[in-house]
């Protein structure tokens, strides 16, 4: 049997999306790591699953490339927005995931592009909503990882988006050894369930400079949720207003933190190939 997929990106962060909402999809997470595979298999960042939802137009469900099964996405919203709006133009989208209840707008749209804006719902911000293993002030971790002196490491942020981020502040992200220090950071005991490790560099109070290491699948040329994050982390930290482009390796995302709590992403789809696995 096989079962057709989109393949899809938000910015360089890459997905296999496949409509589930009539069929089911339940895959093991050895074969989501063959499928990941960038070498022998298709390759992507994550894997999502479009579902039947009760309450809403749809349920996303989202697996990392190493098979584990995570709480949402932010860059994968937008492109399921993008592929409800097909055949519901124009509407606005209720898209639920494990995170919490999302609402979607595709603003643009082409046969393979578009630009689609999602409110996010609210950060959390108390320390077991991240979570974090014991209890701390979240705007100012105290996290020790490498020599007691690289300011680096000094202070971070700790941000839940429906999945959890800590942000470091830094003054030349090119600097960063991303890889080195996102894989040390993503399993620190301080997170029990892991954690999306962002490098943020403001550039002015409109303009953040950013690079990811994701949770489960590595570093990708940019992460929603992380996006998300970052702008949160530094306008709570006062570095920044509550609104900024969040630049990552695979280009801007807008990010408004709005007065009512609510955190509104908006940015680019692309549809890359159809394919079946
Ligand atoms: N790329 C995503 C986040 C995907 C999940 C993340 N790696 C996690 O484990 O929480 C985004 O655009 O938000």
């Amino acid at each position: 049997m096989t079962t057709p997929f989109l393949k899809m990106n938000g910015l360089g962060n890459d997905f296999i999306v496949v409509d589930a909402r009539n069929q089911r999809f339940q895959p093991a997470a050895e074969q989501i790591r063959a499928w990941g595979n960038r070498a022998s298999g298709v390759g992507f960042d994550q894997l999502i699953a479009i579902e039947a939802s009760p309450e809403g137009d749809a349920f996303m469900r989202v697996w990392n490339s190493d098979g584990g099964t995570v709480e949402t996405c932010g860059n994968a919203l937008r492109c399921v927005a993008w592929y409800l709006d097909q055949d519901q133009p124009d509407a606005e989208l209720k898209i639920d995931t494990l995170g919490g209840k999302t609402t979607a707008r595709v603003l643009e749209r082409d046969t393979k592009t578009g630009i689609a804006s999602v409110d996010m719902g609210k950060p959390r911000l108390d320390w077991t909503q991240i979570p974090l293993s014991e209890e701390m002030n979240t705007e100012r971790l105290e996290l020790q990882v490498g020599p007691i002196d690289a300011p680096l490491y000094h202070t971070p942020c700790a941000v839940s988006m429906g999945n959890p981020h800590v942000v470091f502040f830094v003054d030349d992200v090119s600097t960063v050894d991303v890889e080195r220090t996102g894989s040390l950071i993503e399993n620190h005991p301080l997170f029990p369930e892991g954690v999306n490790v962002e490098f943020a560099q403001v550039i002015d109070r409109n303009t953040i400079r950013m690079r990811v290491w994701e949770r489960g699948a590595g570093i990708t040329k940019a992460c929603g949720t992380g996006a998300c994050a970052t702008l949160v982390a530094c306008a709570r930290r006062g570095l920044t207003d509550r609104h900024a482009n969040v630049i990552m390796d695979g280009g801007p995302l807008h990010i408004l933190w709005r007065a009512d709590d609510h955190v509104i992403m908006t940015g680019p789809v692309e549809v890359e190939f159809e394919g079946a696995l």
